[in-house]
């Protein structure tokens, strides 16, 4: 009876386990938004479309897919010119001083990316939809507030920004070893996660604030690249710093590596298996632009299942600003209650022994050099 029971569990999770890789294969090879249509086909339903440009919008020229450079920082259009007119992405120049390009971190870099004018109507486009009372859901599995920007009539859009800016970008950071930098400004890239042959994006905002989400747990992003870039003003909020810890199955995944404080218009870009979060926001209201780009040629190659593969992930040491309560079966007994599902911007501080940021962005030992050396002082030694 015990053995027959056991087997039927046994079948069963088997099927589960078959039925649960058919529909990631499925949801794979038909992309995220066909994999949700088809789901709604299923149930006998129809795709939903949603009626908002042009009748509705605020800026009608943020629909305009044909106005994509008009919203890129000149300093990151600069750096293109040469690739977009050769094809030659040799020419894009990650190290030229006139980028200011940020190497924070192993696999981790920042650069200007949009202009203050551009990140003002996304938000205030969001803003506007929120508004309108017009069909909304989670931008993903864990923020809950903020708005899928390829749902409102944005698509198109982010498709050129991917095509003609955020490409090279990723090939050259990313890519596959003949488009790929071994290191940037002092910093290594980490190898290859598809950034030669991104093809797909789910593009979306999100927002904190006291109200609703005022942090977000630790986890990595269901991408391949993430780009993500600051929608607010810094003097507009305090705390919810992004806090980036390892690479999903490396031995120091759950150790501290930087803490990023957003900046406006600025694009901080990571792998996706790179554990991150954001602490708790402390005043005011903080939003940002995700861009989670995804190769599906990539996803296909033996080299990506060698380089992700989730059984091997484990737990291993942890600080506790890296500990999380979604996914860490440890985090009850590593985590203190009193300290149980917050994220307090004194644990980012606490473990702040890699990188930090300030509010232009700046790493702070850099700055701090910096400004040493400009007073005529010995360096500091990291
Ligand atoms: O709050 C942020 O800037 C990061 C959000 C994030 O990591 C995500 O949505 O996957
Ligand atoms: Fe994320």
């Amino acid at each position: 009876m015990m053995a027959a029971a056991t087997d039927e569990a046994n079948t069963a999770s088997s099927k589960d386990a078959d039925f649960d890789r058919l529909f990631g294969e499925l949801r794979e090879s038909l992309g995220d938004e066909n994999f949700r249509n088809f789901l709604v086909a299923l149930r006998g339903g129809k795709p939903k479309t949603v009626k908002y440009h042009p009748e509705k919008c605020l800026h009608a020229e943020l629909f305009d897919a044909s106005n994509w450079s008009r919203w890129l920082d000149p300093r990151l259009s600069k750096v293109l010119e040469e690739w977009h007119r050769t094809g030659d992405l040799k020419q894009v120049d990650l190290d030229a001083a006139a980028l200011d390009l940020q190497a924070l971190a192993p696999g981790i870099f920042s650069f200007p990316c949009f202009t203050a004018d551009f990140c003002r109507k996304i938000l205030e486009e969001v803003k506007n939809y929120q508004r309108s009372g017009l069909p909304e859901r989670p931008p993903n599995s864990m923020n809950n507030q903020g708005l899928v920007l390829n749902e409102i009539g944005l698509l198109p859009l982010f498709d050129e920004l991917l095509s003609k800016v955020l490409s090279p970008l990723a090939a050259r950071l990313f890519g596959d070893d003949n488009d790929r930098l071994l290191s940037l400004k002092g910093q290594k890239t980490i190898g290859n996660w598809g950034g030669s042959h991104l093809d797909k994006h789910h593009t979306f905002v999100v927002q904190y604030s006291a109200k609703d989400d005022t942090h977000l747990d630790m986890h990595i992003d269901e991408c391949d690249i993430t780009f993500n870039i600051g929608l607010s003003e810094s003097e507009t909020f305090q705390g919810n710093q992004l806090v980036f810890c390892g690479l999903y199955d490396a031995d120091d995944h759950r150790k501290h590596q930087l803490t990023y404080r957003h900046v406006l218009g600025q694009c901080v870009v990571h792998c996706g298996k790179q554990r991150h979060g954001a602490v708790d926001i402390e005043e005011g209201e903080r939003a940002s632009l995700i861009i989670w780009t995804k190769s599906h040629a990539f996803r296909r190659s033996a080299e990506y299942r060698a380089l992700y593969d989730l059984d091997r992930w484990k737990l291993g040491k942890a600080d506790q600003i890296c500990l999380s309560y979604s996914h860490d079966d440890d985090y009850e007994e590593l985590m203190p209650d009193e300290m149980k599902f917050q994220m307090p911007t004194h644990l980012a501080e606490a473990a702040g022994t890699a990188s930090s940021t300030d509010a232009s962005g700046v790493p702070i030992n850099r700055k701090r050099r910096r400004e040493d050396s400009a007073n005529g002082a010995e360096p500091s030694r990291e």
